[in-house]
């Protein structure tokens, strides 16, 4: 059985305009998008959320997958009356789109998915992972996170601390549940069901999800479109906010 959590979102832009979504990754909230919402909610009206036990969403009480947190985001968009959405997220975030694209393909209007798999590297590793972070809490990822979601350069940057104190302040049963929904989740025999415009970008030195493995998200859906962002590794919207949100912003323009 898996649970729907409550998520915590917070909305900026206009009422009337067509409705965004974004996900976040793992062991961050949904200031990961500040850049893009403020470039975005002239036009859209931009609804981000906190993962379980991630920024003010409370923790799961049981196992989570992707399938129970799409259907969260789903709960939460009913509770809103919001119909119909595009899409965009981050890595987990990107594999709660796919999941909500492929489970609930009647209220998808796009998808962007950004650093994100359809199985994700190294699935046995997931469930050691979550028994690390339950046993020592978030700050057991700290010191190791900067190689994997950021370029040498921006690991020094203000923003770079900005993005590793959400990590910190992410609970343990929050990021070890997201590690158990990334260990089980596999689209990659689903996702030619999907026939809404897929953009797909990856970050060119991302060692999570490398290139290669995001493109194969954009060659498997019916109509995908695949984009690498360079000197950029993992958390690639932060690392290069204007040209993500270009690509986004044309994205979604090319979808109305
Ligand atoms: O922090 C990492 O090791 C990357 C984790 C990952 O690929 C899933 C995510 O960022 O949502």
């Amino acid at each position: 059985m898996t649970t729907e959590t409550t998520l915590h979102h917070r909305i900026d832009g206009p009422e009337s305009a067509p409705v965004l979504v974004l996900g976040p990754s793992l062991g961050t909230d949904l200031h990961l998008f500040d850049a893009q919402v403020q470039a975005l909610a002239d036009r859209y009206r931009v609804l981000r959320f906190d993962l379980p036990g991630h920024g003010g969403s409370p923790a799961p009480g049981s196992p989570q997958t992707m399938s129970g947190m799409a259907a969260a985001v789903i709960a939460l968009l009913d509770r809103l009356g919001v119909e119909r959405f595009h899409y965009a997220g981050v890595s987990i975030g990107g594999a709660i789109g796919q999941q909500l694209a492929l489970d609930h393909s009647r209220r998808v209007l796009s998808l962007a998915v950004l650093a994100s798999a359809a199985r994700f590297a190294d699935p046995g590793s997931w469930p050691e992972r979550a028994a690390i972070v339950r046993a020592n809490g978030t700050e057991a990822m700290v010191a190791s996170r900067p190689g994997t979601w950021f370029v040498r350069s921006f690991a020094r940057t203000d923003e770079a601390r900005r993005l590793l104190e959400m990590l910190r302040a992410t609970t343990a049963e929050g990021y070890a549940g997201c590690c158990e929904a990334i260990s089980t989740f596999d689209v990659r025999e689903r996702l030619g069901e999907v026939e809404v415009p897929v953009l797909a970008i990856a970050g060119a030195e991302d060692p999570a999800t490398p290139p290669e493995m995001v493109r194969l998200i954009a060659d498997t859906v019916a109509n995908g479109r695949f984009e690498v962002v360079e000197d950029s590794a993992h958390l690639l919207n932060a690392e290069k906010p204007e040209r993500v949100t270009e690509l986004l912003a044309a994205h979604l323009a090319a979808t109305e």
